[in-house]
């Protein structure tokens, strides 16, 4: 019987006084894609904070892999979580393949180099986000998207049982959308559990197992795609309206905002 990955009881979260979460009830399992949708200002990427360990002053429970993370060391919590923030910039002159042999620092002490092992999933991670070209290029000479993928790349080579992900196309035209969206869907399949932000919720459907909504501070909505995205929930999400159309070629559902 599958054990979730992570759960959440009647998390919440505020900054100082201001509640921006609460009560989220949330559970994905080993392999699932959990796609989180609101308006601007809801509180995904604190929500994507608090379950990465990073925002720590929460109230209620997250469970990693059944145990507390509030319990875990940072170590610990590094090979099993991996975060890939919103809108990092990173203008480094270290090359991609460096950038990304420091995904691996959690599994050394500060002492030891990298070894064979620790440059071989690298590459591999070189690999799967499609820069092979660009393995000895420095990041500040690469694109806004490229260094996107690097991000991406980084949080990879932690090896994590649970990928967090803040808006991850966002910087990205639509073929390297299409690099991380397959990229999840093979993470996935290899029992991956991914958590991501979008605005787009034609990505939710493309490869969302379930969906959760961000209604207000104190409303958070979770279950199956097919349940939850429609244009109803949506428009009421958003506070405007979302039409979807049935496309046949794809099979799947388009939506857009329905202008007057
Ligand atoms: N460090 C902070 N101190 C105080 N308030 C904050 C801080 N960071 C965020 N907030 C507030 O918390 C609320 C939620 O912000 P958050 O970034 O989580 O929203 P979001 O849903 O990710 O938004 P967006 O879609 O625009 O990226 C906002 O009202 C924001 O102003």
């Amino acid at each position: 019987m599958l054990e979730s990955r992570i759960i959440t009881e009647n998390l919440s979260f505020a900054y100082k006084n201001k509640s921006i979460i609460g009560n989220v009830n949330l559970n994905v399992d080993p392999g699932q894609v959990l796609v989180i949708l609101g308006p601007n200002g809801i509180g995904k990427s604190t929500l994507l904070n608090c379950l990465s360990g990073v925002l720590t002053k929460y109230n209620g429970k997250i469970s990693v892999n059944e145990k507390d993370l509030s319990e875990l060391t940072t170590k610990n919590l590094s090979h099993q979580v991996a975060l890939v923030s919103q809108g990092v910039s990173i203008k480094s002159s270290l090359t991609l393949f460096d950038y990304l042999l420091l995904g691996r620092t959690s599994f050394h002490s500060i002492f030891e180099q990298p070894d064979e092992h620790d440059e071989k999933v690298v590459a591999n991670v070189i690999e799967e986000i499609g820069l092979i070209d660009y393995r000895n290029i420095s990041l500040q000479n690469m694109s806004g998207g490229q260094r996107q993928l690097a991000i991406i790349g980084r949080a990879l080579a932690q090896e994590p049982d649970i990928l967090i992900m803040d808006e991850p196309t966002s910087a990205l035209d639509y073929k390297n959308q299409t690099v991380v969206l397959k990229l999840i869907r093979e993470l996935s399949n290899k029992d991956i559990s991914i958590i991501m932000s979008t605005h787009d919720p034609n990505q939710a459907q493309i490869i969302g197992d379930e969906v959760g909504l961000l209604i207000d501070n104190k409303t958070y909505l979770q279950g199956s795609t097919n349940e939850i995205l429609n244009d109803k929930n949506l428009s009421k999400l958003y506070g405007t309206s979302i039409l979807s159309t049935y496309n046949e070629s794809v099979n799947r559902k388009i939506f857009g905002i329905g202008m007057d």
